[in-house]
């Protein structure tokens, strides 16, 4: 299937990222076409509507993006915790499926690669939101990961979340055991 992975961290190296590139090996092993879209090199425009609730277009990068979701069979969201939901350069890719809200729906898989600083309670408000998106969406959850006490890529390696991310994508589609 088609997977598009959304980078939201504009760290390099970053932990968000590490698990981007540890499921996108594993999708990629499973024979899926994977195409990354780095939000943080290349910020989605913000959202912005007419006086009707009409979306205005945003750039060029932001068109191709929009282009790449419709395409897609499967959306990863890889993003920081940043005050316990997702970064704004996430949240700005997420709030364009307006552009296309109907077309988008059904059909299509979600997967979080999510990291923080902190303990896993923190993590509550993003997955309600994820599961929110996703419900409303019609997307079917393929699968999340919340990486606890993960400021750094030294400790995120302490946990086996990288290879938690591997797995996932090797995975992606199978039935959640
Ligand atoms: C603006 C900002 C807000 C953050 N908010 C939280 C938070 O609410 N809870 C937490 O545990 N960590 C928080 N952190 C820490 C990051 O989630 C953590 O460093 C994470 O590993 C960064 O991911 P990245 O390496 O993919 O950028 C925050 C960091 C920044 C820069």
């Amino acid at each position: 299937m088609k997977v598009l992975v959304i980078l939201g961290s504009t760290q390099r190296p970053g932990t968000s990222t590490t698990l981007a590139e540890a499921f996108v090996k594993g999708a990629q092993e499973a024979g899926h076409n994977v195409t990354v879209y780095d939000a943080a090199k290349n910020p989605i425009t913000p959202m912005h509507v007419d006086a009707n609730n009409r979306a205005i277009p945003g750039d060029e990068n932001t068109q191709y993006y929009l282009r790449l979701l419709e395409e897609t069979d499967a959306v990863v969201f890889a993003t920081p915790l940043y005050y316990f939901g997702m970064s704004a350069q996430m949240k700005a890719a997420v709030d364009r499926f307006y552009e296309d809200d109907y077309g988008l729906m059904g059909n299509k898989y979600g997967v979080l690669l999510a990291t923080a600083w902190g303990d896993s309670f923190r993590f509550d408000n993003l997955v309600g939101h994820y599961h929110a998106i996703l419900h409303y969406m019609k997307w079917v959850d393929a699968g999340y990961i919340t990486a606890q006490w993960s400021d750094n890529v030294d400790l995120l390696k302490r946990h086996d979340y990288i290879e938690q991310a591997y797995k996932l994508g090797r995975h992606l589609g199978e039935p959640i055991r």
